[in-house]
């Protein structure tokens, strides 16, 4: 069952997990998850930064489901959260809000005020009004608010430009240029504690080169700011180790963090801190779908499958590829070119293109790398109810969130007289 792993990325799965037996039971389309494979991925992060004092915050935006939550949680792990609603499941799921760290460039005065009311761990803090007005919150309340600035090193992450966080042109952090001059604001206020250095610049990066250099700058800071007295307790690298969607080989977690830590051998005492999000959560995780219609046409050959842009937008959004794979590959079938696309009323709702696939209607297939910003990042467009997620955990499958009904599709609204 442990299977859906980095190194077994190209192999079918089915025979190990009771896909065809879940889609049976829950119907398609629907997320699977694996537990094994999630903890597998949180702890390679973790056991390879070693005795080296550390804290792995899994970012919360990747898979939020409380049952993933719970199980991180009961791991030991941290989380990365970036709003109000994000704390709110970390709690509700049973996480340490002394291990939280709290990201994003607009958190509002009420999301301040429940991050300090709970005593989440840290504040990346991402703009100067953002630190005024966290001093001002905090102040009000009579608390001390535990902030690090996130600085953006621009550093290229060679990723997509939607998912790249790190570059001078970005929304994110604060330039590294001006990060001193913030760090001497915010250590002027009694009311702000400074903890740490963060950063984070871009998602689904294949390579440790671009991590190193971030890295390496934000120690230039740390040691700057050490000659001010400002004294910087925890470095936060932020996420975005990449996975292998299609063949990319993006280092292992456990060699990624090896080499942060290698390079802190001399800093005993700074603690490390992670966000990953993808790298632990995408290749727990698939989405399963049936086929609907084969349709053949002039231009094309089309595969309707019954999950569409709303329930996986990463497709029609990034043009990303996730693998997509016929669940039973023994079946005898012609081969031939399709667009897998769902049934939403858009030319932008597609799974994949020009994809080589042997398949009949009713067929079952997995779409691969799922686990993360797949469920999360779903919607009802086209009223459509949200699909299942469920988790393979042992011999066992659980129910973690069920399918929505028709009736949820309209919750609060109302019908006029
Ligand atoms: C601040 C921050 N931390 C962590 C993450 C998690 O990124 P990833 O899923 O690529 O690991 C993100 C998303 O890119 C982020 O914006
Ligand atoms: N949602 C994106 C990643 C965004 C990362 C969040 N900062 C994806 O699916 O690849």
């Amino acid at each position: 069952m442990d299977h859906f792993n980095y190194q077994d990325n190209g192999q079918l799965f089915a025979e190990q997990v009771p896909v065809a037996a879940i889609a049976e039971t829950y119907g398609t389309p629907c997320y699977v998850y694996s537990r094994a494979t999630l903890e597998r991925h949180w702890k390679a992060f973790d056991d390879a930064a070693g005795d080296h004092p550390h804290l792995v915050c899994y970012a919360v935006k990747a898979n939020s489901n409380l049952a993933i939550l719970s199980v991180l949680a009961k791991l030991g792990s941290g989380f990365d959260i970036v709003s109000g609603g994000e704390l709110a499941r970390v709690l509700e799921a049973g996480g340490d809000p002394t291990k939280v760290v709290f990201s994003g460039v607009g958190k509002t005065v009420e999301e301040i005020e429940y991050a300090l009311e709970v005593g989440v761990g840290c504040f990346n803090v991402e703009s100067e009004p953002e630190l005024h007005r966290i001093a001002k919150v905090a102040e009000r309340l009579k608390k001390v608010a535990p902030i690090s600035v996130r600085v953006n090193p621009d550093v290229d992450a060679g990723t997509h430009p939607y998912i790249s966080t790190g570059l001078k042109e970005n929304k994110f952090g604060i330039a590294i240029e001006q990060a001193p001059e913030v760090y001497r604001q915010a250590a002027a206020y009694p009311q702000l504690k400074v903890i740490g250095v963060d950063c984070h610049i871009g998602s689904q990066l294949t390579e440790l080169a671009p991590f190193l250099e971030a890295l390496d700058r934000l120690l230039v800071l740390i040691d700057q700011l050490a000659s001010e007295g400002i004294v910087i307790e925890h470095l936060d690298v932020g996420g975005g180790l990449g996975v292998p969607y299609d063949g990319e080989q993006p280092p292992h977690p456990s060699e990624y963090a090896a080499a942060l830590r290698e390079r802190l051998a001399d800093r005993p005492h700074l603690k490390l801190v992670f966000e990953p999000g993808r790298a632990i959560a995408a290749n727990a995780g698939v989405l399963l779908t049936k086929v609907e219609f084969l349709k053949p046409t002039e231009a094309k050959h089309f595969a309707i499958v019954d999950a569409a842009m709303n329930d996986l937008i990463r497709p029609s959004l990034y043009s990303a590829y996730q693998a997509i794979e016929p669940v039973d590959r023994s079946l005898e079938r012609d081969s031939a070119l399709y667009d897998v696309v769902g049934p939403v009323c858009e030319t932008g709702d597609f799974l994949g293109k020009d994809r080589e696939l042997a398949i009949a209607e009713d067929d079952l297939l997995v779409v691969r790398s799922a686990g993360a910003y797949g469920f999360c990042m779903s919607s009802n467009y086209n009223s459509r109810p949200r699909p299942p997620e469920i988790l393979v955990d042992g011999d066992e499958t659980i129910e973690i969130r069920r399918r929505e009904t028709y009736a949820e599709l309209w919750k609060g609204e109302v019908v006029l007289p």
